[in-house]
């Protein structure tokens, strides 16, 4: 029999462009040699330029969907991206309560309805008090990582990366990895912190577009990497390359933003595709694989 493979329970939404949330997390996770055993949190309408609803699923049902699974197979990790709800955040705060051996990856998620009950601000101050005191390692980008800081507005704006990390990590997680893609530096500067301070400092090429699930697919690639094994600063490493990796080979169904290519590895390269034919389809040629 295959030896299991590390195992990580995912608490995130469906999207249908297939490019972010829980099909993000799972391709990452897959790709990365992980099982990913998805926990449903909500339900999103969304295309590749952005979400236009979303119905959250409800917090008992998300509840006995994790504890049930957690009876029958030995988590190595838990990832949590959007959580859909105050009520779903709560229900999985005490679950990682009830399992503190397994490390908490959250990927905290916001802005994603027009005229729902659910609120940024809400949702900050829950994740400040219920689930960071519970999370091993929150990855955010900037915007996210200084309204999480601080709820004061005024203060937000002009806060330091650095002074918004050790906020949060006040709160209780171990580490905070703040992705610095919307900062206006020539280059993206990822930062890993802890309690004592910047853990590494990390700057990649910045690429062309924007990527639909990139945030997604850095927090599962840490998710990943932590269940494989790997201490915090090489799994940063190795999730930062396996992102870039992706990104550099997105494509663009839709009409909005690129989708990062997790199975990139699983495709052959462009110029190896083999030209079988050229059929004459009135007068324009097509290239036949
Ligand atoms: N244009 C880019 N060039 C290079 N790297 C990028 C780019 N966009 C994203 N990345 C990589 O992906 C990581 C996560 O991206 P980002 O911070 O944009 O996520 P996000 O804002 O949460 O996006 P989403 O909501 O779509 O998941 C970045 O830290 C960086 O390593
Ligand atoms: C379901 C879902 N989760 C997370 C994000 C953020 O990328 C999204 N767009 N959709």
């Amino acid at each position: 029999m295959t030896p299991t493979p590390p195992t990580v329970l995912v608490f995130a939404a469906n999207d249908p462009s297939g490019g972010a949330g829980l099909m993000a997390d799972i391709l990452t996770l897959a790709s990365l040699g992980c099982h990913a055993l998805p926990i449903v949190t909500a339900m999103t309408v969304q295309d590749t330029a952005g979400v236009q609803s979303f119905q959250a699923v409800d917090s008992e049902f998300v509840d006995e969907q994790a504890r049930f699974i957690l009876e029958d197979i030995k988590i190595d990790a838990i990832k949590v991206g959007m959580v859909g709800s105050v009520e779903n955040l709560a229900v999985i705060a005490e679950i990682a309560s009830d399992y503190p051996d397994i490390p908490l990856i959250l990927e905290p998620v916001f802005s994603m309805g027009r005229g729902e009950e659910l609120s940024d601000e809400d949702l900050y101050s829950a994740m400040r008090e219920l689930l960071l005191p519970h999370s091993f390692l929150v990855t955010c980008n900037s915007d996210d990582a200084r309204k999480l800081g601080t709820d004061d507005p005024d203060e937000q704006e002009d806060l330091p990366l650095d002074a918004a990390a050790q906020r949060m990590l006040q709160c209780g997680c171990e580490y905070v990895l703040i992705a610095g893609t919307h900062e206006k530096t020539p280059k993206v500067v990822n930062t890993l912190y802890s309690a004592m301070g910047r853990v590494r400092s990390d700057k990649w090429e910045r690429l062309p577009g924007s990527f639909h699930g990139a945030g997604a697919t850095l927090a599962s690639a840490m998710a990943g990497a932590l269940a494989n094994g790997a201490d915090i600063a090489t799994a940063m490493q190795e999730a930062q390359e396996y992102t870039f990796q992706a990104i550099s080979n997105a494509y663009r169904p839709g009409m909005g933003q690129m989708i990062p290519d997790r199975m990139f590895w699983a495709r052959p390269p462009a110029e190896e595709v083999p030209v079988s034919e050229i059929e004459i389809d009135g007068d324009e040629p097509k290239s036949v694989q």
